[in-house]
């Protein structure tokens, strides 16, 4: 690609322009940033090769992707949209998507074709363009939900492009990716917020995080994350989310009635069914990411 233009240059739109340079995949990247601050950072880590104010810098981009918190797709399209030659694909990072999607119609109307939304399934905890880092989404998957107007080869040049950072292409409608990720990221999500800030606001919460040890720290470590970022994906998957945080309290209720209870056996039961489904995930996940077998042969 000539130009790609990175809308939200943090630790995802950072750490795609880095692995695009990396993979030779793009000569010219700019960047359009909320924060003057972070824009000069990003320029001055080589993140981006140019800092852009305006909108009109979209016009000659071949690919625009968009990596702000997703309250802000819908004014950052409409304010994209006019400038939006018909050789672009623009393109998201948002972790929700039927909002998304949604946003994209209202604000492009007639360009919505050019929009092919999706998802790198590959963060942290970290934000801001001093995380960014290159090798973030290699062997990580690339959710794309394209809509009904996408063009086949719009969307392959989208996964062409995630391909080039190392990630997986996989395909879901944005219904199917929102009802996923509210149960294994927005929930997980919600309760370390949930935790933390509860042992945060008791009375003896210093002689409590005193002690605390690296089961907590695994536990709470994505509390880490961007509180306005997870505001965002909060209030915009909200009934997924409500049904995964409704479910888990019945299982919290259950689990209180066997506690209470002295029900060992039954807690025993749970505790090693979680525990064999873990060790099963952790075997298929770390099959799946690792690097090919090298070819040993003479
Ligand atoms: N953090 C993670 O692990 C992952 C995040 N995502 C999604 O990627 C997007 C970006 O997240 P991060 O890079 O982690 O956040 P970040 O906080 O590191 O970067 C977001 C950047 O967007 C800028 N920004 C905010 N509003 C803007 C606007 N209206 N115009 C231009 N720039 C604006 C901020 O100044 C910031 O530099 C979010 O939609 C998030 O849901 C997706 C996968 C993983
Ligand atoms: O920090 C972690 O482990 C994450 O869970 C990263 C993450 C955050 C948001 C996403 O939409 C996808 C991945």
């Amino acid at each position: 690609m000539d130009k790609v233009v990175i809308i939200g240059v943090g630790l995802i739109g950072g750490s795609f322009a880095r692995a695009l340079k990396k993979a030779g995949a793009v000569r010219h990247v700019v960047g359009i940033e909320r924060s003057a601050a972070f824009a000069q950072r990003a320029l001055a880590l080589g993140i981006v090769d140019a800092v852009a104010t305006d909108f009109a810098a979209v016009a000659d981009a071949d690919l625009v992707l968009l990596a702000a918190p997703v309250a802000q797709t819908g004014r950052i399209l409409a304010a994209l949209a006019p400038h939006l030659a018909p050789g672009t694909i623009v393109t998201d990072a948002g972790s929700t998507k039927a909002d998304v999607v949604a946003a994209g119609r209202a604000a492009l109307g007639d360009k919505v074709a050019q929009f092919v939304p999706g998802h790198p399934i590959a963060g942290r905890e970290t934000n801001g363009p001093d995380a960014a880092i290159d090798d973030l989404y290699v062997g990580k998957k690339f959710v794309v939900t394209p809509l009904a107007e996408n063009a086949a080869p719009d969307i392959d040049k989208v996964a062409a492009a995630w391909r080039a950072c190392g990630a997986v292409i996989h395909r879901l409608t944005p219904e199917e990716h929102d009802k996923v990720f509210a149960a294994v990221s927005h929930l997980p999500h919600l309760l370390a917020y949930a935790l933390v800030d509860d042992i945060a606001n008791k009375p003896h919460a210093d002689l409590l995080f005193q002690y605390a040890a690296s089961g907590f720290r695994d536990f709470t470590r994505i509390a880490g994350s961007s509180p306005e970022m997870w505001r965002d994906i909060s209030l915009a998957n909200q009934a997924a989310l409500l049904a995964e945080l409704d479910a888990y309290m019945a299982q919290l209720a259950q689990l209180r009635t066997r506690l209470a209870a002295g029900d060992g056996a039954s807690l025993e039961a749970v505790y090693g069914n979680a525990q064999r489904a873990r060790r099963q995930w952790i075997e298929a996940i770390e099959e799946a990411e690792a690097p090919p077998p090298t070819d040993t042969a003479e």
